[in-house]
């Protein structure tokens, strides 16, 4: 059915709607044109919509095919983070002992003379001038707590000098009443609030609600930016609408000049929600359940929280150990109340309520207690092994096979560090692999790639470097087998390679180059010409059919 509507320009009766959007009304191409200018700022296909379990959400105002860009935006506000050594508080690069340079008005390092000057820096300068005194950092390379407050204070800076910018930062989610006497909020009223009182004089300027609720602000709705190490913290206004799914169906990422792109990691059907993962979609249930309980106060229960075989793939569930039985202990449920337990973290309460895991083969049941013990053990095992180990990775693949279905996250987790690692342990690379090894390459991620097209589809970092490791164990293959079978061998899996290789290039292609991702991509660029090259040559060299 087509809507009518007032059109943005005339307010006169108006049939057409922005095909891009499908968001504001026109009643001809010419008020179309006149407005675009204006338009294409706020021109996404998705619509703010509301509702009472998730706040303000996305919705997908048309199709959108996976790959497209849905959104770009510049940040509102970009500051440290909170925990951080000294870095430039212009740039956010990493300051060093003796190579800084101090603002001549307020004394706080800089990288250069020239982010001294950065409008960034306004509000901190502002507010150490008027204090009276200089700063003066002379410790480096260590958590500094001057820092803890400056990207709160540039929040708090704008209700008297942008009227504009303050209401768009009063109008994000702070969840003031939930995080109210847990350990952050009274770190956070200690650390940024009464610093902010003390050291900067502002008592009676910005009271502990004003300071509170910026700091909850920034906690819900920071986005910390890998751009540089360390990370720097940024505030966005629409994309802060976006919902959570641990399914999500896009993915956001940075480009090098610190704006964020959401990105459509699956085709998107007109009228559903847009959604991203906020917390690690390769942890488990439970874990990912906790940590957004902890950290933005909701109690997740889409699709994969639901389902106890997390969509088939049996992620968390544990092997029975019944004598003969070949079955997998799961809960009944992972959707438990948690949010009441996020006040007062104590680990010993943070188990399952679940009383028992029963096997869906034999029907027998094992305390919840006991379950819990052993992915202790078994996370305590995984914190320890040495790093960068291949030996040491399928050790516990072999080990914990025995307890843990193959697909379990401890599992993946641990398969996928193993399916990067081989072919990086020696200069010569993947030349230097036994077969064996190479096959397990190919085969891990293969597994890993299938397993994430699942549980998290919308994850194209991983999914895309897994297939960038997959082409070249592809590659190396066929070299060898070609060795044994003649050079025509090589042209099936040198194909096969390139098929790979280019969908990583086009999962990987909106990373910026600062992102080892972003590095993956531009080599990905460069090895399938390469790989075009020897197509056609070993194309030529086919013996003409008769
Ligand atoms: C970044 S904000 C998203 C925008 C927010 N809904 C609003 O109205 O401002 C994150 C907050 O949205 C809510 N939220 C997001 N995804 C959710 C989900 N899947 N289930 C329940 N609440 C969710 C939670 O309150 C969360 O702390």
């Amino acid at each position: 059915m087509v809507s009518q509507g007032a059109c943005i320009i005339c307010l006169s009766p108006a049939l057409q709607k922005c095909s891009g959007c499908q968001n504001v009304h026109y009643c001809s191409k010419e008020h179309q044109k006149q407005d675009w200018k204006q338009h294409k700022f706020q021109c996404t296909p998705a619509r703010v919509k509301e509702d009472e379990k998730l706040g303000r959400y996305l919705e997908a105002t048309r199709d959108i095919k996976a790959g497209d860009i849905l959104l770009k935006e510049k940040p509102l506000i970009t500051g440290p983070t909170q925990v951080t050594p000294p870095v430039c508080l212009g740039c956010y690069k990493l300051l060093e002992e003796g190579k800084t340079v101090t603002c001549e008005l307020c004394g706080w390092p800089f990288c250069s003379q020239d982010c001294t000057a950065r409008k960034e820096h306004e509000p901190e300068c502002h507010y150490t001038e008027k204090r009276g005194e200089k700063v003066n950092i002379t410790t480096f390379g260590a958590p500094h707590p001057n820092y803890q407050c400056i990207t709160v204070l540039r929040c708090l800076y704008q209700r008297d000098h942008d009227e504009k910018l303050w209401a768009k930062l009063q109008a994000l989610q702070s969840h003031c009443d939930d995080r109210r006497d847990t350990d952050k909020w009274n770190n956070d009223k200690k650390m940024v609030a009464e610093f902010i009182w003390n050291f900067f004089k502002l008592e009676g300027v910005f009271s502990e609600e004003e300071i509170m609720k910026c700091c909850g602000i920034l906690q819900i709705n920071g986005h910390e930016v890998p751009l540089l190490e360390p990370e720097y913290v940024a505030l966005f206004d629409r994309i802060s609408m976006v919902e959570h799914n641990c399914r999500a169906n896009c993915n956001k990422s940075f480009t090098s000049n610190g704006d964020i792109i959401l990105v459509a990691g699956v085709n998107i059907p007109s009228g559903s929600h847009i959604s991203v993962c906020y917390t690690d979609p390769m942890w488990g249930t439970e874990a990912r359940r906790h940590h957004l309980a902890d950290s933005k106060f909701f109690e997740c229960s889409c699709e994969r929280c639901s389902d106890v075989t997390e969509l088939g793939t049996m992620y968390s569930a544990i092997k029975c150990k019944k004598k003969n039985c070949k079955g997998y202990l799961l809960p009944e449920t992972f959707i438990l109340p948690i949010l009441h337990k996020t006040k007062n973290p104590n680990p010993e309460n943070r188990n399952l309520d679940n009383k028992f895991w029963k096997c869906e083969t034999c029907k027998d049941s094992v305390s919840d207690a006991i379950i819990q013990q052993l992915l202790q053990d078994i996370g305590r095992e995984l914190s320890i092994m040495p790093k960068e180990d291949p030996e040491a990775c399928e050790r516990f693949i072999g080990h914990c096979g025995s307890y843990l279905h193959p697909s379990h996250f401890y599992m993946t987790d641990v398969s996928m560090a193993l399916a990067q690692m081989i072919g990086q342990e020696v200069e010569q690379g993947l030349a230097m692999v036994t077969d064996d090894r190479l096959l397990l390459k190919t085969q891990l991620c293969r597994k890993i790639t299938d397993l994430l097209e699942i549980l998290a589809p919308a994850e194209t970092r991983l999914r895309g470097t897994l297939l960038f490791e997959m082409h070249a164990a592809i590659a190396e293959t066929g070299r060898r087998q070609s060795l044994i079978d003649g050079p025509m061998t090589l042209l099936g899996y040198v194909s096969e390679s390139r098929r790979i290789l280019s969908e990583a290039a086009r999962l990987l292609r909106h990373e910026p180059p600062e992102l080892p991702e972003g590095r993956l991509s531009r080599q990905a660029k460069i090895n399938l010409l390469q790989m075009d090259d020897l197509i056609k040559s070993l194309s030529a060299a086919l013996p003409s059919p008769l």
